[in-house]
Parts: C-alpha cells; structure tokens; sequence
C-alpha cells in the first residue's frame, strides 16, 4: 500500500519527456531557473505546502506562550473548563495537520521532485551534448563531458533541494517570524530586522568570495577529472612513451593544485560560519534582554517571553541552516556555471527548421565546387568536383593528409561545408536531417570503435528490431561468427552475449573491424563508405572480406578509401587526391598509363620507395 503510494508520488511527472530548453542568449540564472522549475506545477504546490507548514511552526510557538498566560490566568481549576475546546482545536491542528504537511513535503520534494529534478537535468545535458558537432567533441575532453553530464545534474538536484526545500522555507519562517513579533511589540521587530539585516550583510559580503573560492576548486576538479580519463583511455600509449613514474607525477602535481583550491574554499567557508555563529549569539543575547525588559515594563506578558525566546532560540538555529545551505547553494552554482558554459555553446551544426527527411533515390553523389578548412585559415579541401554516378564504386586514393578522410566526413555531414554544395539524389545535404541522411550510408572505418555492450548490441547497433538469426546471419558474412562464438567475457557470459571491453580491447584490431563490418551488413544501406575498411586484416582476410564486399556494394553507390591499393584497384573510378584537390581520375589501368601520382603511389607500394630501392639494389648501391 505504502509502497504503491511511493510509486504513484514519484510518477507524477515525466522526467523523460521532450524538453526544449533554450541555452543560447540566457544568463546562467535563467538557465538554472528553467531547470529548477522544469516541473512548475508540483514546484508551486510544494512552495505552498512549504508556506502553511510555516504557519503552523509559528502558530504552535505562539500558543505555547499563550498556554502560558492561561496557565497563569485561570489557575488549575478554572483552565481547562475555560480552554477546554481551543486545546482539543490546537491538538488536532498541531496533532493532524502539521504531521500532514510534513509528510506531503518529504515526499514532494523527495520522490516528486527531486529524484525527477536529477534525471530530467541529465537527460537534457545529454540530449544538448550529443547535438553538438564533431568539431566541439575534438576539442572537449569525453570525461570532463561525462562529468559534467553527470556532476551538473547532481548540482541543480542539491540546489533545488537546498533553494526551495530549505532556503526558501526558512526565508518564510523568518518573515513570518518578523511579523508575529512586529506584532507583540514594535521594538522585537525593528531587532528582529536587524539581525537579518546583518545576516544579509554577511551573506552578501561572504557569499561571493564562497563562490569565487569553490569555483576554482571546482575548475581544477573538472581538469583533472579530464586528464584521469584521458590516462585510462589511452593507457597503452602512457605506458609505452610516458611511463607511470611520470604519469603519476603528472597527476601528483594536478591534485597538488586541486588540494590547494579545496584548502581556499574550506577556509572561506570556515570563517564564514564563525561570523554567523557570532551575530546569532548576539541576536540571541539582545532579544533575550529586550523581552525581559519589555516584561518589567509590562509591555508584554510571561507568555509572550516565553514566545520571543521560542522565536529567537528556533530563528537563530534556522539563520545557521541558511547560511550553511547558502555556502552549498553557491558552491553548486560554481559548479553549475561551468557545466553550463559547455551547454551553451552553440551548435555547431543544426538541421533548418524547415529541414525535411533525406529521400534516397538512386544513390547520385555530386560534390560541387565544395571547399572546408575546419573553420581554419588553410584549405584542407579545395574546389572539390566530381560525381558518383547511382550504384558507382569508386575509390578516392593520395598520400596521407591529402584529406580522403575529410571528404567522408563531409559526405556523413559531420561538417557543414565552408564553400559549394554536396548533393545526393538532388538534394542538398544542409537542407536534409542529419539522423535521415546517415541511416541511408553504411560506414566502416579504419577506427572502429565498440561500446562496452555485447556483441549482439555492438553489431545490431542503429538497427533495434534485428533478430538473433539476422545478426549472426551478418556476422557469418563478415567471417566473425566463428571467434564471436569462441568469445567468453569475464563474467562468463559467451558468444553474442559476451560483453566487450571498452573500445573492445578485448578483441583485436582486425577482429573489431568484422564486428564493424557485420553491423554494415545488417544495416545494409543504400550508400556504402569504405574508409581503410579492411586496413587491420591480414592479407587472405582482406581478399575474402573482400570478395563480400564486392557482393555487397553489387547495387550501391559506394566511396572507398585504402592505402592498400590492391583493396580499390578494381573499382570502377578511382580519385587521386593531393593536397586538397583532385589530380587525377580513371580506372586503374588508365592511371597507370598516365605516369602520374597514382602510378607512383602503386609503384612505391609494390617495389618500395626510391630511397630504399636504390639502397637495395646492388648496382645502384655501388
Ligand atoms: N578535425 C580537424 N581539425 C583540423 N584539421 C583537421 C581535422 N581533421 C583533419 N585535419 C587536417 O586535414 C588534413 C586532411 O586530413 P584527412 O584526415 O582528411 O587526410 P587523409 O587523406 O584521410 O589522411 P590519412 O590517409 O592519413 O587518413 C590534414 O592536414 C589534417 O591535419
């Protein structure tokens, strides 16, 4: 029962729906804003369970004080007869009520809001990070990514559970609190001003340094976060050219730096809350004067002494809370601007909104007058011309940096072109969806990375209603199915179900590029991007996956890359690239004939280059 009530607190609301938040042309509060209110309406009803909760802690210290006065008053005999149903009201509102609305907060903000609050948050993180473009994930660390999709809806959880779950109600306390002494005499409110007044001060004065203080600390902790994971992810090449000797020194020095700033922000934070604890000590010395005198001069009454004590005792306890939620509020908020400084950063490249579903056709690939630099001075890809007739293979070859890679990347749109247009089917890349247009190609690169999931997962990666008889049908194809079932992981899980490592260490490099290559056959897409596709298998490999792939790209349009020259030799056109442009274009043969740099290419690649010729060859030698 109380469990199925739990569940139906916490379903309230989606914290998986679509939500279009606006980074770009906000300040950092307005964007901490939309997500602290990310569910505005249970966020208005806890305000307002927060609001008469209140009311009830200071109607029952306020009726302690008039029990007081009764008491006083009436005596023994005459009390409860002449109070007999105020106390059965009041313990029915203190006895019903308040328990009542403390449990609608516990869960409001618990389960309602702030676990939602937390997984809505990411998920938006998320969702902004993987609109970014290639160019952003080259500059960025993946981990400090990770982090900060992690860390930053951590931080907007804590700072709603801190902001409207403690501050907020406490700043209600205090404000009720003012009111209720206004009331009994003008003097405990003009003191109970100014002690907030000077509470604010200090908040004001010491709140930034805080701020300033944790922001560094958490700037550096971001940093070396990145580097950690940029250790592990490339711990084959630390161990080889850096050494753990120096790689340990490395991140010694870095926490150095971080210990220091962690140090800076413990002391600002310190100092603070000795500030605060002196003003609450003298709040609580000066009301306690005042109401005694108030007393001795009859302005008030036993009871309202006793009310006043009630009131300062509990506001001075509630002013540490403030304070101390503050410091952690302003810590999140550091922490929370840094996460949104790499929200905010402007997509690089966003379908139009009039962008319309990529329609493939017959697979015409025409690249016009196409220029890029990767946003840079130096042209990386020149005038580029040519066309890719439906269901051509054609092979783009040149030494390495000519940008053979660059022209895929384009061809995917993971970059918008700087100059000219990239048609297929007629249609302009730019005015096409991204997803539309690379669920059409099929790419196997010479970088295969695979997702610490199964093997079942890797291959049938993009292609979710893939049965089992499909998958290992595609693998058979790509001559994995025989290691794939050989396969056992670490938690001896076999075949397709086995887990591979992350980047899938586990397997070897030509190994990965099966895998890669039966996703590509069981996505089977129209338009077919080879780049260095079977750069890591061995020579008879290469000529059996080979001759799959021939079967293969039988009726599509198909881009191939190799420095094995022999892999796209039998292509029907083949494109020679240097520095950016073409240079040359035909068939094998026809290049061969020319003399140029193709023919160079393959004569290097089969008798090896000048250099080492000559020094091979006796004659020359001599
Ligand atoms: N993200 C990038 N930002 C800036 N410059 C880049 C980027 N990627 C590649 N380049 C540059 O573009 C040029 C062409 O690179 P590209 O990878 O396209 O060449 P390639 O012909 O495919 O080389 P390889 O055969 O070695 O793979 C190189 O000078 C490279 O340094």
């Amino acid at each position: 029962m109380l469990h199925a009530f739990y569940k139906w607190a916490s379903n309230r609301v989606d914290p998986f729906a679509k939500n279009h938040m606006e980074w770009e042309g906000k300040t950092h509060l307005q964007q901490l804003w939309s997500l602290l209110f990310i569910f505005p309406k249970h966020t208005l009803v806890l305000l307002l369970v927060v609001l008469v909760e209140t009311i009830l802690t200071v109607s029952l210290l306020s009726f302690v004080g008039f029990l007081i006065d009764q008491l006083e008053a009436s005596g023994p005999e005459l009390f409860w007869q002449q109070n007999m149903w105020l106390i059965a009201g009041a313990a029915i509102a203190f006895l019903l009520a308040k328990p009542l609305f403390s449990i609608a907060y516990e869960v409001l903000i618990s389960l309602t809001l702030h676990v939602n609050i937390l997984t809505a948050t990411r998920v938006t993180f998320f969702d902004r990070l993987l609109k970014q473009d290639m160019t952003f994930f080259q500059k960025e660390f993946a981990g400090n990514l990770a982090s900060k999709t992690f860390v930053g809806g951590r931080e907007v959880a804590e700072m709603f559970w801190a902001g409207i779950g403690v501050v907020v109600p406490n700043v209600f306390f205090a404000g009720s609190l003012l009111i209720a002494l206004s009331w009994l005499h003008w003097y405990l409110g003009v003191v109970m001003l100014l002690w907030i007044g000077l509470f604010a001060v200090l908040a004001y004065v010491r709140v930034p340094i805080i701020r300033d203080a944790s922001k560094s600390a958490s700037d550096i902790a971001h940093a070396v976060n990145g580097s950690v994971v940029d250790v592990y992810s490339n711990i084959q090449t630390v161990k080889l050219f850096q050494g753990n000797e120096r790689a340990n020194g490395q991140f010694t020095d870095q926490l150095r730096g971080f210990r220091v700033a962690m140090i800076q922000f413990r002391t600002t934070v310190v100092t603070s809350r000795m500030l605060v604890a002196v003003i609450g000590a003298c709040g609580l010395a000066t009301f306690t004067g005042l109401s005694l005198v108030l007393w001795y001069q009859q302005a008030i009454t036993t009871g309202e002494v006793a009310i006043v004590l009630g009131f300062a005792i509990r506001l001075e306890s509630k002013l540490l809370e403030i304070f101390a939620q503050l410091t952690g509020l302003f810590r999140s908020y550091g922490s929370f601007k840094s996460t949104a400084r790499t929200m905010e950063h402007s997509l690089g490249l966003v379908d139009d909104s009039d962008a319309k579903d990529f329609q493939f056709n017959k697979g015409l690939i025409e690249f016009k007058n196409v220029n890029f630099a990767y946003g840079q001075q130096t042209a990386i890809v020149k005038d580029l011309n040519f066309t890719l007739h439906p269901g051509e293979k054609v092979g783009i070859v040149g030494h390495s940096g000519a940008g053979k890679s660059t022209v895929v990347n384009l061809l995917l749109r993971m970059y918008d072109v700087e100059g000219g247009a990239i048609n297929i089917d007629h249609q302009n890349l730019r005015n096409v969806t991204q997803e539309s247009l690379r669920s059409e190609i099929g790419l196997v690169t010479q970088d295969t990375s695979l997702f610490h999931r199964s093997i079942f997962d890797n291959i049938s990666l993009g292609s979710d209603e893939a049965t089992m008889e499909e998958v290992r049908a595609a693998a058979r194809r790509a001559h994995a199915l025989e290691f794939i079932e050989a396969l056992v992981d670490n938690k001896g899980r076999r075949g397709f179900e086995a887990f591979v490592g992350e980047r899938g260490i586990k397997l070897s490099g030509g190994q990965r590029q099966r895998i890669a290559l039966a996703r590509v056959f069981l996505k089977n897409p129209p338009i077919l991007i080879l780049d260095e596709a079977t750069s890591a298998l061995d020579t008879k490999l290469d000529a059996d996956i080979q001759e799959i792939l021939n079967d293969v790209m039988k009726d599509k349009t198909t881009l191939a890359i190799a420095h094995r020259l022999t892999t796209v030799a039998r292509m029907d056109r083949l494109i020679v690239m240097d520095k950016g442009q073409i240079t040359e274009t035909g068939t094998h043969a026809e290049l061969l004939g020319k003399g140029g740099l193709y023919a160079e290419l393959w004569h290097n690649q089969f008798y090896g280059v000048k250099t080492a010729e000559t020094e091979l060859t006796p004659t020359a030698a001599q």
